[in-house]
């Protein structure tokens, strides 16, 4: 699904340069659940950016099957990311205003095959609570309505960055739970941030990155559900 060759990037801030990725070449598979870990500054959401079509490379090529990514202006990178991409991040970004119902129907207004709004909902075990609003969520609520958010679309792939990173352990399981079951149920592909080296126990493989280049690659011979991880 997604294939680079060779990708840089460079910030630069005046006469600073920062180089957040050093050469990476990566293959990710239709339906794979990826983990990416590395410590932190390591280029991980550089990485997760340029992939969702949020950021572009400074060199190199990134493709998402036929789209070249790298060579995208910013209109095809829009039409890409509501049509194919999926994000979660850590912090929910719902609008406080809207109820759960409407922060997901947000989402389904503007894409063209949309789930229902209610089976969305449904499927990340909210739907007690749709016409419930933000603040009357729990963090891992929150962050459930973000990822019906985020699926709604049908996305086909689900970029999520430290989709845990704000919860506590019991919280941050049921969210992984329910990017588990995105990616079963639908063949989403999902491609996961975390310094949480026990999550690696749940991807197909896992990626390792250090200073912008990616240091291993490895398959995982007993995937686990979520619920027999431990840390
Ligand atoms: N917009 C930016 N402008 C300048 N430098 C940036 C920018 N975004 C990232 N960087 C730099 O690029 C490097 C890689 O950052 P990145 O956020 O990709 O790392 P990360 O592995 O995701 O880190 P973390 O785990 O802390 O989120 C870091 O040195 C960071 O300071």
């Amino acid at each position: 699904m997604f294939v680079a060759h060779g990708l840089t990037k460079i910030y630069r801030m005046g006469e600073v340069e920062v180089p957040a990725l050093r050469g990476v070449d990566l293959e990710i598979y239709s339906g794979e659940f990826v983990v990416l870990l590395g410590p932190s500054g390591s280029g991980k959401s550089t990485l997760l950016n340029i992939l969702g079509g949020l950021d572009t490379p400074t060199s190199g090529e990134a493709h998402w099957r036929d789209h070249d990514l790298a060579k995208s202006d910013e209109r095809e990178l829009t039409r890409y990311r509501r049509e194919h991409v999926g994000f979660v991040f850590q912090f929910y970004n719902l609008i406080p205003s809207l109820t759960v119902r409407e922060n997901v129907a947000l989402v389904t207004d503007i894409c063209p095959h949309p789930m229902d709004v209610d089976e969305a909902i449904g499927l990340v075990g909210l739907s007690e609570r749709a016409n419930h609003f933000p603040s009357q969520l729990s963090g891992g609520e929150q962050q459930r309505v973000a990822i019906a958010r985020a699926i709604a679309k049908r996305p086909d792939v689900l970029l999520c960055d430290e989709p845990t990173g704000a919860l506590d352990y019991t919280t941050g399981k049921v969210v992984l739970e329910v990017i588990a079951r995105i990616n079963q149920e639908f063949g989403t592909t999902a491609v996961v941030i975390t310094h949480n080296a026990a999550i690696a126990g749940m991807a197909d493989r896992v990626m390792r990155l250090a200073d912008g280049r990616i240091t291993s690659v490895e398959h995982n011979q007993n995937k686990l559900r979520p619920a027999e991880l431990s840390w």
